[in-house]
């Protein structure tokens, strides 16, 4: 396969969905065959997944359910449109994608990091980013960019406490640590151009290395908590 597979995360408001949006004219005008897509979502089973997920009416989902259906919409997503774009060569820009379970899943939600790549792993079936963008920023400040946002509708998992978006940043810094050979941080508090500038780097120099994307299995499970 000839793709390139880039994730991006962060809290709510990092400026994720910005940041892939410039960066996706940024490549097409340098002549990249770039693909731009989401999860939970991307693909017609995964956004009806991320409807139900995202429902604020359902605050009566469990968490394991909440995990289960964010994996079953990952694999539909991954085999529908993701690893046909790595097939045909191109550059896959995903808002989101496993490390979003283990921080919000695994870490925020008590489930257990473990547990929730257990079951990410047979959605996934050895398809990782070779590159990850970690956008950091505090819950609170994220979370007043969207409060300010009229167009980003409100969702279940915005409405969760502030103390559950704190772990979910906590979480991701463990991630960024102990992975810290694909996940790239990127400190997102800063103005839109600064944010930007480092991440063009970033990409690009991703894009001139060989490695596009791999199965992380030497893991050493030791360091999660
Ligand atoms: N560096 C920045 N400084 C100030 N405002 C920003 C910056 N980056 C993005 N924003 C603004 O913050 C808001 C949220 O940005 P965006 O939708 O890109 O975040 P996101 O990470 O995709 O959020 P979510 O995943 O929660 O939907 C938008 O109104 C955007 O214009
Ligand atoms: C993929 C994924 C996402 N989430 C959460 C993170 C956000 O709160 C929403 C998605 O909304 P966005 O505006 O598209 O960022 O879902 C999660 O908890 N687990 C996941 O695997």
């Amino acid at each position: 396969m000839n793709g390139y597979f880039f994730s991006f995360e962060g809290p709510e408001g990092a400026g994720k969905t910005t940041m892939i949006g410039k960066l996706e004219s940024f490549l097409r005008e340098r002549g990249f065959d770039v693909m731009v897509t989401r999860e939970p979502g991307g693909v017609r089973i995964a956004e009806a997944i991320r409807a139900l997920i995202l429902n604020r009416e359902y605050t009566e989902m469990d968490g394991r359910t909440e995990a289960l259906l964010y994996a079953a919409a990952r694999r539909q997503h991954l085999l529908e449109k993701i690893v046909p774009a790595l097939e045909a060569g191109r550059v896959v820009l995903c808002d989101r994608f496993v490390d979003s379970s283990l921080a919000y899943q695994g870490f925020a939600r008590g489930l257990g990091v473990e547990e929730v790549w257990k079951i990410n792993e047979f959605a996934i079936d050895g398809y990782m980013p070779s590159l990850t963008v970690y956008f950091d920023i505090d819950p609170q400040i994220g979370l007043e960019r969207i409060r300010q946002n009229r167009e980003r509708e409100v969702n279940r998992l915005d409405l969760e406490t502030l103390s559950f978006h704190d772990k979910v940043r906590e979480g991701y810094r463990k991630l960024a640590k102990r992975f810290a050979e694909r996940i790239v941080v990127i400190d997102a508090s800063r103005p839109l151009d600064d944010v930007f500038s480092e991440t063009v780097a970033t990409v690009l120099s991703r894009l001139e290395g060989s490695k596009r994307h791999f199965h992380e299995s030497n893991r050493d499970d030791s360091c999660w908590t």
